[in-house]
Parts: structure tokens; C-alpha cells; sequence
């Protein structure tokens, strides 16, 4: 499947509780999402399983891929389009190897350090943050901010989105630092209209 970075939601249950997960995801990718991570560090395998399928299902035919956050069973035996992990979720050529050449795999960098030292070429994607802090992720990294986030995309040797507290008023300036687009979870799934929440991504 295509990837387009443009506009990367990932799920939140609890976030997503107000119009359900599959309507959240429905309504955001008519307001342009391009592709979709499900997110949910809760939810046994076979649960994740079960909506990772209802997902599918519901995004044939847009062109949307499906992407699993952290566990690599799940985006197997669900057939989902494929995988993010970071830094400490597990082995990337290992990930590869399970998934095979045709699924999308994306993997956390928050410093320079950790882009040295990745293989690009199992790679598709990395998602690049926080930018900002936010009370989405527990402890996550220091704040890159928007220099710090330019500094790793002018060194990534992969396409990358930007996530961490990310507004439709930072879209701008996150496209202008190189980033292929902004990778949102409150910004979109939070909201009373998450259409209307992504549209406006590509209104800054
Ligand atoms: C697109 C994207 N970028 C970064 C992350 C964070 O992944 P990770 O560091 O493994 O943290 P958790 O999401 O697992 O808490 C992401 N999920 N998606
Ligand atoms: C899932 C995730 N990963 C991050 C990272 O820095 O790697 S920040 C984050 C949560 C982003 O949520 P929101 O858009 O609500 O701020
Ligand atoms: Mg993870």
C-alpha cells in the first residue's frame, strides 16, 4: 500500500470513547488522514486483534493503511499493513523479517544518536518527537521543539512524521522543517468533530 505521510493519526481508547474508535477513524480520514496507527497499551492481543480487523474493514478501499503500535503478533495475525515500534519495543531486522518487504515499518527516534545507529533499509518511515510535551505519552523524551526537530530530519535518512503535541496551528511549520507531516492523537481523536479537527491540519 501507498505510504503517504501527509496526516498520521493514532488512536487513543479513551480519547476515542466519544464517537468509537471505527467512526474516529472513518470521520478523520474523510477530513485527510492518510494513514492510521492503532495505539492502545491497555487491550489484550486478541482485543487489539479484533478492532485492528474492524478497522480494516471499515478502511477498504481508501487507500488508508492500517499501522500497529508496539506488537509485532498483532499486526501479523490481523493483517494489518504494518508496524511502528520504538526504541526499546523489540528488534527492527527481527520485525522485517516477520513482516516481510511489502509491510510498512516505522520506528521512534528522539535523538541523533538513535538515527545513527538505525538500518534504513528495513525502514520505511520514522516518527520523529516529542516536539512538544504532551500528557498523551507517560514519560516520554525531552521536548525536540522545532529546531531540534528540523536538526533530526535534515540528518533522517528516511521520510518522517513529527509527533508530540502537535496542533492544526503547528502543521505549517512542521511541513517546513521537513517533516512529511504531523502525526496527532488529542489534536484529532479528543475532538467533538474529528473531521472538521483533521481538515484543519491542511488549513494552517
Ligand atoms: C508515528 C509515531 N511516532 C512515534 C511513536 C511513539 O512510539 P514509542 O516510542 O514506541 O511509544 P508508544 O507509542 O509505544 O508509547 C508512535 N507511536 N507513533
Ligand atoms: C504516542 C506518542 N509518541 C510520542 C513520542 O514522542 O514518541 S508523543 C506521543 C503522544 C502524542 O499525542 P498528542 O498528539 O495527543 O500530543
Ligand atoms: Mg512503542
Amino acid at each position: 500500500m501507498r505510504l503517504d505521510l501527509s496526516l498520521y493519526l493514532v488512536t487513543d481508547p479513551e480519547l476515542c470513547v466519544r464517537h468509537g474508535l471505527v467512526e474516529t477513524v472513518v470521520a478523520a480520514v474523510r477530513g485527510g488522514v492518510t494513514i492510521v496507527q492503532l495505539r492502545d497499551k491497555q487491550a489484550s492481543d486478541d482485543e487489539l486483534i479484533d478492532q485492528a480487523r474492524r478497522l480494516k474493514a471499515a478502511l477498504a478501499g481508501s487507500g488508508v493503511p492500517l499501522i500497529i503500535n508496539d506488537r509485532l503478533a498483532v499486526a501479523v495475525a490481523s493483517g494489518a499493513d504494518g508496524l511502528h515500534i520504538g526504541q526499546d519495543d523489540g528488534d527492527v531486522a527481527a520485525a522485517r523479517a516477520e513482516l516481510g518487504e511489502g509491510a510498512i515499518l516505522g520506528l521512534s527516534v528522539q535523538n541523533h544518536d538513535q538515527l545513527a545507529r538505525l538500518d534504513p533499509d528495513a525502514l520505511d518511515y520514522l516518527g520523529l518527537g516529542p516536539v512538544f510535551a504532551t500528557s498523551t505519552k507517560r514519560n516520554h523524551a525531552t521536548p525536540l521543539g522545532f529546531d531540534g526537530l528540523a536538526s533530526l530530519v535534515a540528518a533522517s535518512p528516511l521520510p518522517a512524521v513529527a509527533i508530540g503535541g502537535l496542533k492544526a496551528e503547528h502543521a505549517r511549520r512542521v511541513r517546513a522543517t521537513g517533516a512529511k507531516g504531523p502525526a496527532v492523537v488529542s489534536g484529532i481523536c479528543g475532538q467533538p468533530d474529528p473531521e472538521a479537527a483533521a481538515r484543519a491540519f491542511f488549513e494552517d
